[in-house]
């Protein structure tokens, strides 16, 4: 029993960790040429039981296109560069392409007036000082790629850390049914158990024990939702419980549209394998020590993580401080990283930002000189035409995955005590009912005690900072969305009905962000794998796709995405 369940939490962990909940790689193989892959694909690997747990398994056979840029200029590299998007992905694109190319040219096209994408850091000025509201992204995890990108964008000094011992990290919530119940900090104590239990939230979670004699999956089952996956191994109180909790607080999504195959990787490639998740993580296990098995680790992971740890020397004593911390951030905010990395990449001399140049189009074209990509950019009636070497696309592409608007209110109150408790914040399954939650508040978080020193308040103890995130996948189809007021209002309804908070804001901020997460449903596989041969098929290696839609909804995915776009 101690074994069992320690192994069903240490899977359900791996399974739970940002890191497995990102497309599977395989469709980043697809897009990007991996160096080294094809001696990856065969070499048989013993893998480190974390990596092997973590990451997609693939199997490598599926790994089937290799996209490379061949030059056919004079020159060994693309002289003319297009980034379409100034976000996360194209900015950390433009950096790490500029830098592994520094005679090409550079351009990046931005729609908007500045670049940086959702992750916007705004000071508002209250009673004698000012505290900083996030509009999107608030905190980073330790990422090796992205700390090296802070490193040398000599950012080190900046970056305010949240040590895994402090409450604002280890103390986790889910709302259900109606009070907020603490996640279990690692390891888990039996007291936390005990409540997490009579709390009825656990029910179902004895499903864990039979997982391994339940039946396995036809073969003709290609791709599953997460909920249907969970009840169907485990049961489905778990699944609309906790797990939706969980993918509301990282996708703001349905856990009934949402791809297992695409979300739930190791599980479900586990299932596949073996018949049982729980059964054959045991198995792969003991497999991993024998050196003729043949590793389930995709190639891509294989390469990042060899590539990361051969190419990336980051300075002891912020991995120290990152290996400490449960998440990290700037004193003025993530968009701290973004000014950065664009006066980096300006500074360069071979990268121009254009803002406010949306792309009209852009084409694969012959010409004498060879062969290009047609970049029309521009507002109706002003556009450009230019043709480039090569295209990094961060652009959303509807055929591959719907997206989902979250409404953000960050809220200030001077009163630094109107917290029930210490933590990171709440998460709102969606088991609860709509009387308990008619504003469709997906979670709630404690800025003020989950990320400590960015704002500036005269009075001791400073005030309490809140974030409520609203709508997601609740607010799919719907044609219109709540104004700043209406918003306004509702923040302060959840805030009321679950933590009995009454008191007026003295600042707040209201962010509507349209479309802003994307939703990797089911069937993301398949729909990913036709999108890479269209665009092998018609760019020839010409076009690289990054950002969010195939890399990963967090930053860290994005900057990771970058970084190998650019070694490709
Ligand atoms: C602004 C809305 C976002 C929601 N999810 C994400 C964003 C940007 C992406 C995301 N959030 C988390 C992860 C896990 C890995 C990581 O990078 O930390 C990802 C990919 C975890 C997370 N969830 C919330 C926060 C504050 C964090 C830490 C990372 C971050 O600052 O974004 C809370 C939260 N995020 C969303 C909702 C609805 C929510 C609710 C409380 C959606």
């Amino acid at each position: 029993m101690r074994l069992e369940r320690c192994a069903a939490s240490q899977l359900l962990e791996s399974t739970l960790r940002a890191g497995a909940f990102r497309p599977r790689v395989q469709a980043q193989c697809l897009f990007h040429l991996r160096r080294s892959s094809s001696s990856l694909l065969t070499r048989q690997r013993r893998i480190p039981p974390l990596l092997s747990a973590t990451s997609s398994l693939v199997p490598s056979s599926q790994c089937t296109h290799q996209h490379r840029y061949t030059s056919t200029s004079t020159t060994p590299y693309p002289p003319k560069i297009a980034i379409l998007g100034g976000g996360i992905a194209g900015l950390s694109s433009a950096y790490f392409i500029s830098r592994e190319f520094p005679k090409s040219k550079v351009t990046i096209f931005e729609a908007g007036k500045e670049t940086g994408g959702w992750i916007r850091s705004k000071r508002v000025a209250v009673d004698g000082g000012d505290v900083l509201f996030e509009l999107g992204p608030r905190t980073l995890r330790n990422a090796t790629v992205t700390a090296s990108l802070i490193q040398d964008l000599g950012l080190i000094d900046d970056v305010i850390f949240t040590k895994r011992s402090e409450p604002g990290a280890k103390n986790r919530f889910i709302y259900f049914p109606d009070r907020l119940n603490r996640l279990p900090a690692e390891p888990p104590s039996l007291s936390d158990l005990f409540a997490l239990w009579r709390s009825g939230i656990l029910g179902g979670v004895l499903g864990m024990i039979k997982e391994p004699l339940m039946p396995k999956r036809p073969d003709s089952m290609s791709d599953e939702t997460v909920g249907s996956f969970l009840a169907r191994r485990v049961d489905k109180r778990i699944a609309n419980n906790i797990v939706s909790a969980v993918f509301h607080g990282i996708y703001a999504g349905d856990i009934w549209q949402l791809s297992a195959k695409t979300l739930l990787n190791t599980p479900w490639q586990l299932e596949g394998r073996y018949g049982s998740a729980l059964g054959g993580f045991f198995r792969m296990q003991s497999e991993d020590q024998r050196p003729q098995s043949v590793s389930l680790v995709h190639p891509y992971d294989l390469d990042m993580v060899k590539a990361t740890n051969e190419e990336i020397d980051l300075d002891p004593e912020f991995v120290k401080n990152l290996k400490e911390a449960a998440m990290f951030t700037f004193k003025d905010g993530l968009q701290h990283l973004v000014r950065a990395l664009q006066n980096a990449v300006e500074t360069k001399g071979n990268v121009v930002v254009t803002t406010e140049s949306p792309i009209q189009s852009f084409t694969p074209i012959e010409s004498e000189a060879g062969p290009g990509v047609e970049v029309v950019s521009g507002n109706e009636g002003s556009t450009q035409t230019e043709t480039f070497d090569l295209v990094v696309s961060t652009l959303r592409n509807n055929d591959l995955t719907p997206y989902v608007t979250v409404m953000t209110v960050n809220l200030y109150f001077p009163d630094p005590k109107l917290l029930p408790v210490e933590g990171f914040g709440y998460l709102i399954p969606q088991s609860i009912p709509f009387e308990q939650n008619p504003e469709r508040a997906l979670g709630v978080i404690f800025d003020s005690s989950a990320i400590r020193g960015q704002d500036n308040l005269p009075a001791p103890g400073g005030g309490t900072k809140l974030t409520v995130m609203l709508g997601g996948h609740w607010w799919d189809n719907w044609e219109s969305y709540p104004s700043e007021e209406e918003g306004l209002e509702m923040a302060r309804a959840v805030l009321k009905r679950h933590l009995n908070i009454t008191a007026e804001p003295l600042a707040h901020c209201v962010n509507l962000a349209r479309d802003a997460i994307p939703q990797y449903t089911l069937g993301y596989e398949d729909r990913a794998r036709d999108f890479a041969d269209g665009i092998e098929s018609e760019f020839k290696g010409r076009l690289r796709v990054v950002g969010s839609q195939v890399n990963g909804v967090g930053v860290n995915d994005c900057v990771a995405g970058a970084w190998a776009v650019a070694r490709g």
